[in-house]
């Protein structure tokens, strides 16, 4: 049995961010992806009752930060020193800000007003958000093409597979923020990254 068991549907939504950690470093884990139809009878097995889980050397950890926060941690993807960490905290939260505006939209029922949501998140909400990342990369990002410390961490895999929600949207969205679109060119190319990307499973979310 693998060291890291990663628990989660068969999408990316919340457990994609924790496989690029993987991903990134190299790190062999176990990606078991659940059909909605066997949740119900699986859903007690899990400690807070959601996914995605991680199991680590037998014990569960729910929670989708956390469990990409301590994957970071792990393969030294979190920055280097105390205040490195803090940056790329800072940037984990101010993406986190869009996606949890993002998330109850995307899945609203309502195709009326799904459509308004949509309009005005894209409109004044994400370009607002944009801008601050966009000023935070360039702010930490030491000249380089990485949100903090001229390094990989998990804010630049965190923003890329977040961003991907909104350009399935918009494929233009990241048009006006130059230092975002060359981020998320860089981590395209990422060793290992760039094999992933090619034959992850292609999902509907
Ligand atoms: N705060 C939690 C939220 C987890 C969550 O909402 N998981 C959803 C899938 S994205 C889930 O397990 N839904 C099934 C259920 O609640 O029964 C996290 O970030 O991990």
């Amino acid at each position: 049995m693998s060291l890291y068991r990663l628990h989660y549907f068969n999408g990316r939504g919340r457990a994609e961010v924790s496989r690029l950690i993987m991903v990134a470093a190299g790190q062999k884990f176990e990606d078991i992806r659940y059909d909605p139809k066997e949740w119900s009878s699986k859903k007690s097995q899990m400690p807070l009752g959601q996914m995605p889980v991680l199991e680590f050397n037998g014990m569960k950890l729910p929670q989708s930060l956390p469990i990409a926060r301590f994957l970071a941690r792990q393969f030294r993807l979190a920055g280097r020193d105390n205040f490195e960490q803090a940056k790329v905290d800072s940037v984990v939260d101010t993406i986190y800000d869009a996606s949890s505006k993002f998330t109850p939209i995307r899945w609203e029922k309502n195709e009326s007003k799904k459509q308004e949501d949509m309009k005005k998140f894209f409109a004044e909400d994400l370009p607002k958000n944009l801008q601050n990342l966009e000023l935070l990369g360039k702010l930490y990002g030491n000249g380089g093409p990485f949100f903090v410390g001229n390094h990989l961490t998990w804010a630049d895999l965190y923003f890329y597979d977040i961003a991907e929600n909104f350009l399935q949207v918009d494929k233009n969205i990241l048009m006006n923020y130059p230092w975002l679109t060359h981020n998320r060119q860089e981590i395209e190319q990422q060793p290992n990254i760039s094999d992933y990307l090619k034959t992850r499973p292609q999902t509907v979310f």
